[in-house]
This record gives structure tokens, sequence and C-alpha cells, in this order.
């Protein structure tokens, strides 16, 4: 689900080429496979749309997607999205109609958060700790070093030309094809002592209508609720959200995004960590309530629950996968 406007012009593109949207530089695949566009500002993929016909050859039955079913035209059916750019029902992914400008980060599609999460602040080399919200990465501007052809999609690789870190340097590595999503962010390092590091890959994935959404897979897994002041609980019965949510489980087990619509597996590397988070009411001044409605964030992460501690030399990778569940 993203702007009308980011999905005429990914439409427009035959192949592979670039377009600016919200005056951002996008890398757009737009092939027999399906689509994917990434944002240089921040390597962050905007949207992910595997061609129809191929994902029902892989055995699963999506929702019908108004927009691909007239064969690739530009978007028609729109959402209310409260936005003169209306959301339309493209994809695996949601994106603000409302989107700030550069260089505030796009709300929307997969942001790398690095070299912490939310506003843990590890890795922050500030002097007094007050780096931005999920790190310096979304922000910057990244860029794209190779494109491979992949198991019939692509290969994405993605680096930052400047550090933003003294010790620590990350790069992107981004799959796409008809059947999955694959993204990988990957901390190098460079340096002489340990630093210890968190990260998420803050997906927002597209839902018909957030509060009609089940997490399934994290059955008895403790979690922290942040909107109790961090209150440790365990879960029971699978996940229902009914109102604003935000929780970092610790857990590292898949699970499934149901909307009532469709079944989309989340999988995770390297994460002991998943964070569930949608504001409810009270969304940030770039997304009308609308629009929030439409999105339930599905993060891969390592976050105070299981911070990693990097040592000279060494490299974590932090990944997340997105397929199509089967129906029950
Ligand atoms: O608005 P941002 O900076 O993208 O972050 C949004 C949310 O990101 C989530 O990962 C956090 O758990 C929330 O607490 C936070 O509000």
């Amino acid at each position: 689900m993203i702007p009308a406007t980011l999905k005429t012009r990914i439409d427009e593109v035959e192949g592979q080429g670039h377009i600016h949207w919200a005056g951002r530089d996008i890398w757009v695949a737009n092939e027999s496979w399906g689509q994917l566009a990434i944002s240089l500002q921040g390597a962050q993929v905007l949207h992910f749309q595997p061609a129809p016909d191929a994902t029902r050859a892989a055995g699963a039955s999506p929702a019908p997607d108004p927009t691909r079913a007239a064969g690739a035209s530009p978007a028609k059916a729109t959402v209310d999205s409260g936005a003169d750019d209306p959301l339309v029902p493209a994809g695996w992914l949601w994106v603000t109609p409302t989107p700030q400008d550069v260089p505030g980060a796009i709300r929307g599609g997969i942001p790398l958060c690095w070299p912490w999460f939310a506003d843990e602040n590890t890795a922050d080399e500030s002097p007094d700790r007050s780096g931005p919200m999920h790190g310096p990465a979304r922000k910057a501007d990244w860029q794209l070093d190779a494109v491979d052809e992949h198991e019939d999609g692509v290969e994405v690789h993605l680096s930052l030309p400047q550090r933003l870190h003294s010790q620590l340097h990350p790069r992107a590595v981004v799959q796409a094809n008809a059947q999955r999503l694959h993204v990988e962010l990957i901390t190098e390092h460079l340096g002489e002592t340990p630093v210890k590091m968190t990260a998420a890959l803050h997906s927002y994935l597209a839902v018909d209508q957030v509060f009609a959404c089940r997490v399934e897979g994290l059955v008895g897994a403790r979690y922290l609720d942040k909107l109790k002041g961090f209150a440790e609980s365990e879960q029971v019965g699978e996940l229902g959200v009914r109102e604003g949510v935000d929780r970092i489980y610790h857990s590292n087990a898949e699970v499934v995004l149901d909307d009532g619509q469709r079944r989309l597996r989340v999988a995770r590397q390297n994460s002991d960590s998943v964070v569930v988070w949608n504001p409810g009411e009270t969304p940030n001044p770039d997304t009308p309530l609308d629009a929030a409605r439409r999105f339930l964030c599905v993060e891969s992460a390592n976050t105070r629950l299981d911070p990693v501690w990097l040592v000279p030399g060494a490299q974590h990778m932090l990944g997340t996968t997105l397929s199509l569940a089967d129906n029950h």
C-alpha cells in the first residue's frame, strides 16, 4: 500500500532505472518477477510486489491486487488515506502518503535503524548520547554498488560512502524475486575496541485494517510493553491487534501476520527481538490517521533484550525474509 504517485512512477519504469519521488532518488526494478523500489536515502526498500502469476505458481493464494490485475497499468483503485495523494493497495509494504521533506526520513517501507534501535542510543558517539531516534543511517545518503541477477530476481548491494561511526560500518543487501523479499543489514567492525550496538529492520507491512490483524507465533514469549513503561509480560494466546501496540518480544520465532486478506510470513535472521508497533490514535504528524490504520510494523531487531557486542574484525548480519504463508 503506497502513494498513488509513487506507484505510477514505478509502473512507468521498463526493466531497471531510477525515479525521483518526494525529493528522493529511488532505484526501481519493474520486471516479469515483480517490482522493487529502494530509496537511496537510508537504503530503504519502499515497495515490493511479486507478480501475481508467479505467487499463484508458488501455491499460495494472495488476495487479488487491483493495481496488477489490470496488467500493471497505472494504479486506479485507491484507499482514502486522508491525504491528497491516496494510497493504492499495491504490494506488501506501506509508505505514508505525506512523507517528510529531506533530510527527514520517509515513514514506511523498511527503514534501516542503525547503530541503535529507537532511543537506546547504543554505539552513539555524540558527547551527550543525543543522537536521533533509530540512529543516523536511515536519513543518510547511501550508494548503489551493484545489481546482480539472483534466483530469477535481483540482488542489490548498497553501502554508505561516509562514516557514521568511528569503528562500525554498515552495508545492505536486498534480494527480491517472485516468492520473497529478503533484506540484510551487515555491520563490519573496522576498529580496535569492542562496541555494543542494536539495530532494526523497521518493516512497515501493509494490512487491510490494523485492528483486525493477528500475529501468530509468539504464544508464550516474554515481551516488554513500551506503552506500559516497559512492563514485562508473557504472550497468552496469539496476538490480536485491537488498539495501538508497541512491544518488544524476546523471541527468535518466525511469525505470520494475518490481516484476513493475506498471510505474510516474517522470518528473521540473527534477531532475538521482534518489535510489533502501530501508533493507534496518535500517529506521527507525517501520518494521517486513516493511513495509519493500514500498516503494522513487525520488525526484525536487536534491542536491549539482545544487543550485539561486536569485536574488532567481526561482522554481524541482521536479516528479515518476507514470503506468503499457506492459508489454513
Ligand atoms: O517514528 P519512528 O521514529 O519511525 O519510530 C516509530 C516507532 O518505532 C518502533 O520501532 C518503536 O518501538 C516505537 O516506540 C516508535 O514510536
